[in-house]
């Protein structure tokens, strides 16, 4: 059985349709994309997703199980999101912040049988944080926040990670960094990632697979090569970029073209 099954799936509100009639299926270790123009549904299918919302009709499953029906904790347990406005809250030290991860295993008392500072101690380590670590992460950089937001959801160990678009506001170092610590987690742990992305090109390198969502929509699904046409791209953004393959990992990009006239 898939990890992930979205079937027939419409969300609408207050009579407005957001969603319509999407559908597919994400394997336990895919890496997956959700990508489409601003206000196409993408947010809307990450809360479904996350269960943070119920869809109007059709369903969306988790392990064989309406995502909105799982108890908050258990999913707590196997599911992390980091939202776009990650802010952890403030005053709290980078420590303090990484180790509210493993808020969803600890018993009534606030403890956990398991060790759970060395595992911070790893994740402050893997994600060079250590000099920050007793910081309050109120004077950090936004692209330090970031890391330290995702050091969170690292503590929470997931088997599930929803990422609603994890590079924003970042630079292209910092991109590409948080793509790279994404993907190597990933690797190690057989981890399950679906994000909403906005840069066509990060998409193509790091995701197996990806859909576009047009108002609503599946216009495409399928493999990078599948879904990054020129022809597509125009239909869903209005502009034609032109779509090459990278020189080393020889998957396709795009170039955007400026109109010289
Ligand atoms: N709670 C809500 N109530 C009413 N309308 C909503 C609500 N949430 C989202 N919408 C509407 O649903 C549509 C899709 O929004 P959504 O945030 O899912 O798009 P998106 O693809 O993530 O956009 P962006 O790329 O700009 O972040 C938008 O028109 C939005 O105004």
């Amino acid at each position: 059985m898939a990890l992930v099954q979205v079937s027939k799936v419409c969300k609408k509100y207050q009579e407005q349709g957001v969603l319509e009639q999407i559908s597919f299926d994400i394997e336990a270790g895919e890496c997956f994309g959700i990508l489409g123009p601003n206000g196409s549904g993408k947010s809307t299918l990450l809360k479904l997703l996350s269960g943070i919302e119920a869809p109007t009709s059709g369903r969306v499953q988790l392990e064989g199980r309406a995502a909105h029906e799982h108890p908050r904790k258990e999913l707590a347990q196997w599911m992390a999101v980091l939202p776009q406005d990650a802010l952890p809250p403030l005053g709290f030290t980078v420590r303090e912040i990484i180790g509210m991860g493993r808020y969803p295993f600890q018993n009534w008392l606030g403890s956990e049988l398991a060790d759970a500072e060395s595992l911070v101690d790893s994740i402050i380590e893997r994600l060079q944080l250590g000099k920050l670590q007793h910081r309050a992460v109120d004077g950090l950089s936004g692209g330090e926040r970031q890391r330290v937001a995702l050091g969170k959801v690292m503590a929470q160990e997931p088997r599930l990670l929803l990422l609603d678009e994890p590079t924003t506001f970042l630079d292209i170092g910092y991109q590409m960094q948080m793509m790279d610590w994404i993907s190597s987690w990933q690797k190690e742990t057989g981890l399950t990632v679906i994000s909403v992305l906005h840069d066509l090109n990060l998409a193509a390198q790091y995701c197996g697979r990806m859909m576009i969502l047009q108002e609503g929509r599946t216009v495409a699904i399928g493999q990078p090569d599948d879904v990054i046409q020129p022809a597509l791209l125009e239909q869903v953004y209005g502009t034609q970029p032109i779509v090459m393959r990278h020189p080393v990992l020889d998957v396709p990009q795009i170039l955007l073209q400026a109109d010289r006239r």
